[in-house]
């Protein structure tokens, strides 16, 4: 793990539990931080939970099963994604969570009224892997409750988050996270069922010779990505001037960490097919938290044209286009975007900037 560095402040090995409690006494906020090492400590219990029947696999039944009904984003659940939202919402009730909001639930819960946090989850992130044992995830973010209700807490910037993070299911379980300064990286440890520290104040690496987009549309892109990849794919003898590798898990749980691991940048732009005006991706339980995590390991996140923590959600399930990774490439795809770079392969619809500028 060349792009991660040597614990900080915190021994390897450090348990979860010990790690928060220890970050939780250590600040004047302190009932804050206890509610929010709290939330995070049940949502790694979930996480754990989880994991274990992802393990048993079709032994659990079949956990990719579409269940017949759609979620608030017109997505068939599947059976996995039900018992994962099942097990989040049930370990937040235990936590000082007022509000919740998931991809798997229409509207925004209300847990505990009065309680300090208000907390975003993709229960299950890259749900079409289930069956094909490929790396599947949970994606969370924490904001405070506003005294203003449920949707106040979480239309709001996601700078505003106090912790996000992500689980992801692979051939370990790894949870990947911040409280704000820098980023810890955990292991849990089928031995006892206890997260791990692995790495505290982890780093993406700057620069990159790696990126992630679902090529199958190419031919939807606007501009700025078309001559991006065009420009990457021409390898050393295009403007890069040097040699790209591709990949597309389909799971951006894995996708990010593999881009925490070896750098890398990651993309799921606006495209021109109906109803992916704004990409695919989701601002609150998906973007917001990503972004947050890449961030505070020095890498950037944008839709584009903005930084996504300065994005402002106007409905629960809004999407977003999504770019991070590597922070030299992610502004290097931002100047595709604002210099004159997309002039080389116009497009009427990228002319009308509304559409992708959100
Ligand atoms: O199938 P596509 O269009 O390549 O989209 C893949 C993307 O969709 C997602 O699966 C969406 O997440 P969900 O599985 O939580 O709906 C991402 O994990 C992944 O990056
Ligand atoms: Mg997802
Ligand atoms: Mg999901």
């Amino acid at each position: 793990m060349t792009a991660i560095q040597a614990p900080a402040a915190h021994a390897g090995g450090e348990s979860l539990i010990a790690y928060l409690t220890a970050w939780a006494a250590s600040a004047p906020d302190a009932a804050e931080r206890a509610a929010v090492a709290k939330c995070v400590g049940v949502l790694a219990e979930a996480g754990a939970a989880i994991a274990e029947a992802i393990l048993r696999g079709p032994l659990q039944g079949s956990l990719g099963a579409e269940i017949g009904v759609a979620n608030a984003d017109g997505d068939k659940q599947r059976a996995l994604d039900v018992l994962a939202d099942q097990k989040i919402v049930t370990a937040l009730k235990s936590a000082d969570v007022a509000y919740y909001a998931s991809e798997e639930e229409e509207a925004i819960l209300t847990l505990n009224a009065g309680g300090a946090l208000a907390v975003a989850v993709d229960p299950l992130d890259g749900s079409s892997n289930i069956d094909a044992n490929i790396s599947v995830g949970t994606i969370f973010s924490v904001f405070p409750a506003s005294a203003g209700g449920a949707t106040e807490s979480f239309f709001r910037p996601g700078r505003e988050q106090l912790a996000g993070g992500y689980i992801v299911y692979g051939p370990h379980v790894a949870l990947v996270f911040t409280l704000g300064a820098g980023v810890a990286h955990f292991v849990l440890d089928p031995a006892d069922k206890v997260f791990k520290l692995v790495a505290d104040g982890v780093k993406i690496a700057p620069s990159t010779r790696e990126y992630a987009i679902n090529a199958s549309n190419y031919r939807h892109w606007i501009p700025p990505i078309r001559t991006f990849v065009d420009d990457c794919v021409a390898g050393a003898q295009g403007p890069h001037g040097k040699d790209f590798n591709m990949r597309w898990v389909a799971s951006l749980v894995a996708e990010t960490h593999r881009i925490f691991v070896r750098g890398g940048v990651f993309l799921y732009p606006a495209d021109e097919r109906k109803g992916y005006e704004q990409g695919r991706l989701r601002l609150l339980y998906e973007a917001n938290p990503i972004a947050f995590v890449v961030e505070q390991a020095g890498g950037g996140a944008i839709d584009g044209f903005n930084r996504i923590l300065d994005k402002q959600a106007s409905t629960l399930h809004q999407r977003t286009p999504l770019i991070f990774g590597s922070a030299e490439k992610v502004n290097r795809i931002n100047s595709y975007y604002t210099d004159v770079h997309f002039e080389r392969t116009p497009s009427p619809l990228f002319g009308q900037r509304g559409l992708f500028h959100a």
